[in-house]
């Protein structure tokens, strides 16, 4: 009776202890919600919305803005900043927002504006803009069984530079909130090949290997941005400059 009632006692004990680690884990997620931060996955990560990560502080340092300030119906999801790109690595870290120089991000506005006039259920959908010549060196790098001539139509030289790197390159796709999806442009974002040419789509369908209606897709997108100035490349559907490299050289500086 008495090695009972003790092993019973011993079990209380450590239901209590237990109860209260759970408790005291409540308590500081709630107070940490309040001070606006956030832990995520129930880890012990800690984010502060209020700090802003250092590569978005350079960026505005130099002159570049938030294109959601701009216009906030421009749905923007970073995807270097997640492992869901073609290096499989987040290179972007806490770098979320998007941003450009002040001309570039009115003209994306315009586009915006120009989709939205012609189907009120699309959104752009940003998956890169500015971009720092470090991660072009590395995208350059890690793309080196691509002869250097070719790699050229897939990642910018890091030599000469991106016009990514000077805040004033765009690239995404078109978002229909009706389906909750991307139109399907018949390749992923960063598809390396002959199916994501612009300059290959009549051939691609007459093969067989884009459809019409992708082809449709792609060119709801490319009529928005090119109205707005934008301008298309050879190789890529998604990307867009908004002026030369030399222009983009002579006004603007390099985001290091
Ligand atoms: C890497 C790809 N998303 C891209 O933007 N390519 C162009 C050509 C660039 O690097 O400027
Ligand atoms: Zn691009």
């Amino acid at each position: 009776m008495t090695k009972l009632k003790l092993i019973l006692g011993f079990f209380t004990i450590i239901q209590l202890i237990a109860s209260c680690t759970s408790q005291t884990k409540t308590e500081n997620t709630d107070s940490l919600t309040a001070d606006s931060t956030q832990i995520q996955k129930d880890t012990v990560t800690i984010v502060d919305e209020n700090k802003i990560p250092e590569l978005e502080q350079r960026m505005i340092d130099q002159g570049l803005v938030n294109i959601q300030t701009i216009d906030s119906t421009i749905m923007v999801e970073l995807k270097y900043s997640t492992t869901d790109n073609f290096v499989h690595t987040d290179v972007y870290g806490d770098l979320t927002r998007a941003y450009m120089q002040q001309k570039p991000a009115e003209m994306l506005a315009k586009a915006s504006k120009i989709l939205q006039s012609k189907y009120p259920n699309y959104r752009l959908l940003v998956y890169d803009s500015s971009r720092p010549l470090t991660v072009q060196h590395k995208f350059w790098a890690l793309l080196d069984t691509v002869p250097p001539i070719k790699r050229a139509d897939f990642v910018a030289n890091p030599a000469e530079g991106s016009i990514h790197n000077f805040g004033s390159a765009v690239d995404l796709t078109v978002y229909d909130l009706t389906t909750q999806k991307p139109l399907d442009m018949g390749t992923k974002y960063d598809y390396f090949g002959d199916l994501a040419y612009p300059i290959y789509e009549e051939q691609m369908l007459k093969e067989g290997r884009l459809t019409k209606e992708q082809i449709a897709n792609r060119l709801v997108l490319r009529n928005a941005m090119e109205k707005a100035g934008y301008m298309r490349i050879d190789s890529e559907w998604w990307h867009f400059n908004a002026l030369s490299r030399a222009k983009a050289k002579e006004l603007y500086k390099i985001i290091e």
